[in-house]
């Protein structure tokens, strides 16, 4: 077995957001290969029973707990008789397991900007980082990246369109601009693909949340029946792979399957296909540049039927347009997107927001509050604080 220095040890990785769906089947993966992974870390925000359960299997050096939650977790494994784990705070410990001699991969799988600090340190610890967390690339943008360049990490993609791109992608990335004419990221469609775009005011967090396809955690849900998801993953693609924002392209495939593709100067297309399961791109990352078993089923092609493709509508989906403006704006605007769009999700979670509000929040909030551009760690978590008050001030605008 190999880890990242070919040293022949187990891969000891640090999983962040151990409790959510990504952190779950993250979970999964490395429990088939117990030869080559150790669990060294897991953390959740306020799960404590969930996170107990899971240190009892995977019997970590350390669980990083919300600091409200600490001395609830320290009871919970003293009462699941698991001894030799330590209990650390969220507010420092997420920072310290990231950056910790013994932990070589991080699993970046908290959601939203939260995930911010924990993603920067590991980066400039030199981790090798598989990054589920696309808020906190989109908030760091190319700051974010010089992080990863400075600490001499390994950046790979976990959300599967970027996986997808990264497989798709030939091996030399100083040969991407030469030779790659555009990335085409695939978009589901989402639950409300076909309905009527006069009736999404009424729709409500559980219709929201019951993607067509995958099985995921309540933010990332509501983000794919906007499509801010997709705008999301366009800024993602944008920083990752380095391409110019009129180089990526979204189509809406109902199905799936194929995750995403690259359109190569001779107008030759590779694309990845795989059956929808998250297991196939965390296990990617997790075992590149070897393949590992995964655990998800093969694609049986005489059952697969019609693989469809169109173009998404800008009167249902006008918040993937989003992508590109926040992109030519100024540095730090995405951060202000996903700002807003944090807090109107949040809204619309509490039923303090209809769902076809989300998109006026985020442009407004865009329209409001021109940032600064950021150059540093406290600069982003000002502007995200910053954005977040305006937001507010748009859903309580928008309930009027
Ligand atoms: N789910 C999926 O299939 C995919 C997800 N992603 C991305 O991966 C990330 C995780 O998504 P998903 O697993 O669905 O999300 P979930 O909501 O299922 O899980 C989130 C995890 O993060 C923890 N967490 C939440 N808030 C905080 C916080 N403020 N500080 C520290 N930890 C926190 C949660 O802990 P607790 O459980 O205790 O609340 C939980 O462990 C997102 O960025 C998402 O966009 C990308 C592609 C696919
Ligand atoms: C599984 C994954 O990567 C999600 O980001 C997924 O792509 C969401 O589906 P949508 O295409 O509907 O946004
Ligand atoms: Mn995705």
């Amino acid at each position: 077995m190999q880890d990242k220095t070919g040293s022949g040890r187990r891969q000891r990785v640090a999983v962040l957001g151990a409790t959510g769906s990504i952190g779950e089947q993250t979970l999964d993966v490395v429990a088939r290969h117990p030869q080559r992974f150790e669990v060294v870390a897991l953390s959740a925000a306020r799960q404590v029973q969930r996170l107990a359960q899971q240190c009892a299997q995977h019997r970590p050096r350390w669980a990083v707990i919300g600091d409200d939650h600490v001395d609830a977790l320290r009871t919970a494994l003293a009462a699941l008789g698991v001894a030799g784990v330590q209990v650390l705070p969220a507010s420092t410990g997420l920072v310290d397991v990231a950056t910790a001699p013994e932990v070589d991969t991080v699993m970046a799988a908290i959601v939203g900007a939260a995930g911010l600090g924990p993603c920067l340190a590991a980066a400039r610890a030199g981790k090798r980082l598989l990054l589920a967390n696309k808020e906190a690339l989109v908030v760091g943008g190319e700051f974010f990246i010089s992080a990863v360049r400075a600490g001499g990490a390994q950046l790979l993609p976990i959300d599967s369109e970027h996986s997808a791109i990264f497989q798709a992608l030939p091996e030399d990335p100083s040969t991407w601009d030469e030779r790659v004419d555009k990335i085409v990221l695939t978009a589901s469609g989402g639950p409300f693909r076909q309905r009527d775009p006069a009736t999404l005011g009424e729709v409500t967090p559980e219709q929201a949340c019951a993607h067509p396809n995958w099985v995921m955690g309540r933010k990332i849900s509501v983000d794919s029946a906007t499509m801010m998801n997709k705008a999301l993953e366009v800024i993602e693609a944008r920083y990752l792979f380095g391409f110019a924002p009129e180089r990526i392209e979204v189509v809406i495939h109902p199905q799936s399957v194929v995750h995403s593709m690259v359109q190569y100067r001779d107008r030759s297309v590779v694309a990845q296909l795989g059956t929808p399961d998250m297991r196939v791109p965390i296990a990617y990352g997790l075992g590149w540049p070897q393949r590992i078993e995964s655990g998800a089923e093969a694609l049986d092609w005489t059952r697969l039927g019609a693989l469809t493709f169109e173009a998404p509508g800008p009167q249902r989906f006008p918040g993937l347009w989003l992508a590109w403006e926040a992109l030519q704006a100024p540095p730090g605007t995405t951060a202000v997107l996903n700002a807003a769009n944090e807090v109107a999700v949040d809204a619309f979670l509490q039923g303090r927001l209809r769902f076809d509000h989300i998109h006026r929040v985020n442009r407004a909030t865009l329209e409001a509050y021109t940032p600064t551009p950021p150059a540093s760690l406290d600069d982003l978590l000002a502007l995200d604080r910053e954005a977040r008050a305006v937001a507010w001030q748009q859903v309580r605008r928008a309930a009027q």
